[in-house]
């Protein structure tokens, strides 16, 4: 469990974190979520003892954070970093060294991992023939070798291809079945909302709101009914619930959905009103955010 108590962060005269607070059980994927700036990464890099300065606490199972409790982290950066001129299992390899592995752990955790990230194959394949989404699987593989209990991923699927995107989120689903904490820094909320159990919303160095991922859809977003028909207005839908329309087309916010859309296809009937399209829409993490702070993610 990671415990991060009262945490304040000043780069000089920029606060980049306001007394935050949060609990990470073991086990879980738990999302770290916020606009640029709004101080993820400097979190992380507090987590990983990368930043020592700071006011507050941060304990990994009841251990201050500090050089021995590093030895169970593993840290993915947003930036890669591999040495290109050398083989993937090379890359492995001087990573494991880095964190003190002996030759015959090497080469068992080297095949491990390689099979985990999906890159058996090119495993004595330069770096530099690689693809952008493959960089990124061995970037993760990399902060795996030393089997760590938590990992920490800063936005590890920008700019990568969608099979490699699967196969990070694949991956991710394997690590917490192996009873591993991944932390998943990320913009993209459908990413989160697919992976995390527990989420953490940061705005401008402040802790909006956090929780686990289905309480949090339950408690801020509102359901709603999606329309597309001729000859329909606001006004005729506001009988039903809270209407914004977007285009052409209308949304109605209610927390009777299942009613409101009985009710808004008997009215369409009995006034000869030709629906296109009518369907349920599932709140998203997108409108939880929108509702704790009134704007999107990605303004
Ligand atoms: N080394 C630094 N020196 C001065 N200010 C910094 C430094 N690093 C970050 N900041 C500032 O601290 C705040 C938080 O930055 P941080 O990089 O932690 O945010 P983030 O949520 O990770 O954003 P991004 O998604 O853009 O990486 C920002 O205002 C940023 O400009």
């Amino acid at each position: 469990m990671l415990i991060i108590n009262n945490v304040t962060k000043h780069y000089e005269k920029t606060e980049a974190l306001k007394d935050i607070s949060m609990t990470i059980p073991g086990r879980i994927c738990y999302g770290l979520v916020g606009p640029n700036g709004a101080g993820k990464s400097t979190l992380i890099k507090m987590i990983t003892s990368i930043i020592r300065d700071y006011e507050g606490k941060i304990e990994f199972n009841e251990q201050q954070i500090s050089d021995k409790t590093k030895q169970k982290l593993g840290y993915v950066p947003q930036d890669i970093v591999l040495e290109e001129n050398i083989t993937a299992s090379g890359n492995l390899y001087l990573f494991g060294r880095i964190y003190g592995l002996n030759e015959s752990k090497l080469a068992e955790r080297t095949k491990e991992v390689l099979t985990l990230i999906g890159l058996s194959e090119r495993s004595k394949d330069k770096v530099s023939t690689f693809s952008g989404g493959m960089k990124r699987r061995l970037n993760i593989g990399s902060a795996l070798m030393h089997n760590p209990e938590l990992i920490i991923m800063d936005e590890p699927t920008v700019g990568i291809d969608p099979q490699s995107r699967q196969y990070i989120f694949q991956m991710i689903e394997e690590l917490k079945t192996a009873g591993k904490t991944v932390i998943y820094a990320s913009h993209y909320m459908e990413e989160v909302e697919r992976l995390c159990d527990n989420v953490a919303f940061l705005d401008r160095g402040k802790m909006v709101e956090n929780g686990v991922v289905s309480e949090l859809l339950q408690q801020y977003a509102t359901p709603s009914i999606y329309i597309k028909a001729d000859r329909i207005s606001t006004e005729q839908l506001e009988a039903y619930g809270e209407v914004s329309q977007e285009k052409n087309a209308f949304f109605i916010y209610t927390e009777e959905v299942l009613s409101a859309m009985e009710n808004v296809i008997s009215y369409c009937r009995e006034n000869d009103i030709d629906i296109e399209r009518l369907e349920l829409v599932r709140p998203r993490l997108e409108d939880v955010f929108f509702r704790l702070t009134g704007s999107n993610l990605r303004d």
